[in-house]
């Protein structure tokens, strides 16, 4: 049994869901299907998730959300007359966002959830229907009757470990189901959502659940490239590569597969494949839990923006005891996760993703830094980004660090952070944000293409 992941790309309009329509009858062993939301049809597009957001925190907030309502409700109407489904189908789904913009939410975030789940759900019942239609014995399948529960972490949930017993069960039903990505519920019933992006996260926690041969993840790219192909002119394609790989490149940047969706698939030892809706022959890339090695030591270079650092100062710090739980605690009654600690003799720095602060919390955690640990200095400096090279290969092979900063100088950017050694695969840098895509050329260059810049490979 294979389960299949088709994200928005692959279902932005009547014609791609024909192609993935085709995809799922040319093998009897994709029998369940995860969706997205319709996606992006051009580059100037926009999102049904984004414009949910939209309608949802207009609607929330008492403004009037009619004009983008009907947008929404237009992107389905437009799918599902190029899809033959008559307007009833249209009504229905016209229906179900009218209750969503009317549902008595305790929170904002909550409420945001029950919007932004309206993209893939009504999605999946389209797709369910044209699939029926088509004479394919197929059926719309709610997370709620399949058991997917979740935590209580509206737009951040995390999968509970009984989720995947009540999955199992789907073995057992003879249609081709089709799964609304995104969203789970809470075992009180309550409807939340995973991160953004987070339909990779269902398709992964299905596959496990089901115990599936292969979980597809098809999007509009022939494969994994080794580095982002909106930056690098047509980069190497990455043919297999091992899930710790892939996890720390989706973390650091790779937007093709959620770094989250990665363990619920490597726990239960389901390979994945990559695939192109628009080129189903191509091979795909293939995520599994070894694979040979060959002669490039990184596998891949990803960047991420949107990083601050938390820089403190004080004299004697290493002789401190306690010095860092207590600086971590302040972060932590913000209720802010960090995701590097580089530190010196006197001082340390603590790097967070911006989505997490704001000016408030901000001044909150400098003034207890001065105050409670009578730090010397304490400032937080932003615009930074991460750039993580990454290989299984990295490690036994001497260079790479002084390699990877020799492209960096050439290119005049300067190294504000480096991080190695915590991670067996990865090598992380810091720098300013503004440089991040020279980084990635230059790093690139270095190591696929290392006769442009005159390298020894
Ligand atoms: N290293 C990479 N390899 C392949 N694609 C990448 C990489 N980094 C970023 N991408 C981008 O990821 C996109 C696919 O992901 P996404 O837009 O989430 O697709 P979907 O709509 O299928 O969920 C590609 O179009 C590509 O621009
Ligand atoms: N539609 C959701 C979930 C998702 O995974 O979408 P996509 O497969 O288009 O990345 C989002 O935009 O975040």
């Amino acid at each position: 049994m294979r389960v299949a992941k088709f994200g928005g790309s692959s279902l932005a309009s009547a014609e791609q869901i024909k192609k993935v329509t085709n995809i799922v009858q040319e093998h009897p062993e994709r029998r369940l299907l995860v969706v997205s939301a319709p996606g992006k049809r051009d580059s100037g597009d926009t999102k049904v998730t984004d414009l949910l957001i939209e309608l949802g925190s207009k609607a929330w907030h008492g403004q009037s959300y009619e004009a983008v309502y009907e947008t929404v409700v237009d992107r389905y109407r437009q799918i599902a007359s190029g899809l033959g489904l008559g307007e009833s189908v249209v009504q229905e789904v016209a229906a179900d966002f009218t209750e969503r913009v009317q549902f008595a939410a305790d929170n904002e975030e909550s409420y945001m959830d029950q919007m932004k789940a309206g993209g893939e759900d009504n999605n999946a019942k389209v797709i369910a229907r044209y699939l029926q239609n088509e004479g394919v014995k197929a059926a719309y399948l709610n997370p709620y009757e399949a058991g997917l529960l979740v935590s209580d972490e509206p737009g951040n949930a995390k999968v509970l470990p009984e989720a995947y017993e009540h999955l199992y069960k789907l073995r057992d039903r003879d249609e081709i189901l089709v799964f609304p990505g995104f969203f789970g519920y809470t075992p009180e019933g309550k409807l939340a959502t995973f991160p953004r992006g987070g339909s990779d996260i269902t398709g992964s926690i299905v596959a496990a659940g089901v115990q599936a041969d292969l979980y597809e993840n098809f999007t509009d790219v022939d494969s994994v490239y080794a580095a982002n192909p909106g930056v690098v002119d047509q980069p190497m394609e990455v043919k297999q590569m091992t899930y710790r790989e892939m996890r720390e490149l989706s973390y650091a940047g790779f937007g093709v597969f959620h770094d989250e969706a990665l363990i619920p698939a490597f726990r239960a030892s389901i390979p994945v494949c990559v695939k192109n809706t628009n080129n189903p022959d191509a091979e795909g890339t293939m995520i599994i839990a070894e694979r040979a090695q060959d002669q490039t030591p990184v596998t891949g270079i990803a960047a991420d923006e949107g990083f601050s650092t938390i820089y403190v100062r004080k004299y004697l710090m290493n002789r401190e005891v306690g010095f860092g739980r207590r600086l971590l605690k302040i972060v932590e009654d913000e209720g802010i996760s960090y995701e590097h600690i580089p530190s010196g003799i006197d001082d340390t720095s603590v790097i967070i993703d911006n989505s997490q602060l704001t000016a408030e919390k901000e001044e909150r955690m400098l003034t207890r830094i001065m105050e409670e640990l009578e730090a010397d200095d304490a400032h937080i400096e932003h615009g930074f980004a991460m750039i993580m090279l990454v290989g299984e290969g990295m490690h036994e092979t001497v260079g790479v660090a002084s390699r990877a900063a020799q492209a960096l100088s050439n290119r005049g950017i300067n190294i504000e952070m480096i991080n190695q050694g915590s991670s067996e695969v990865s090598l992380t840098f810091g720098i300013q944000a503004a440089q991040a895509d020279e980084a990635i050329r230059g790093l690139y260059e270095q190591f696929f293409r290392p006769s442009v810049v005159g390298t020894e490979s």
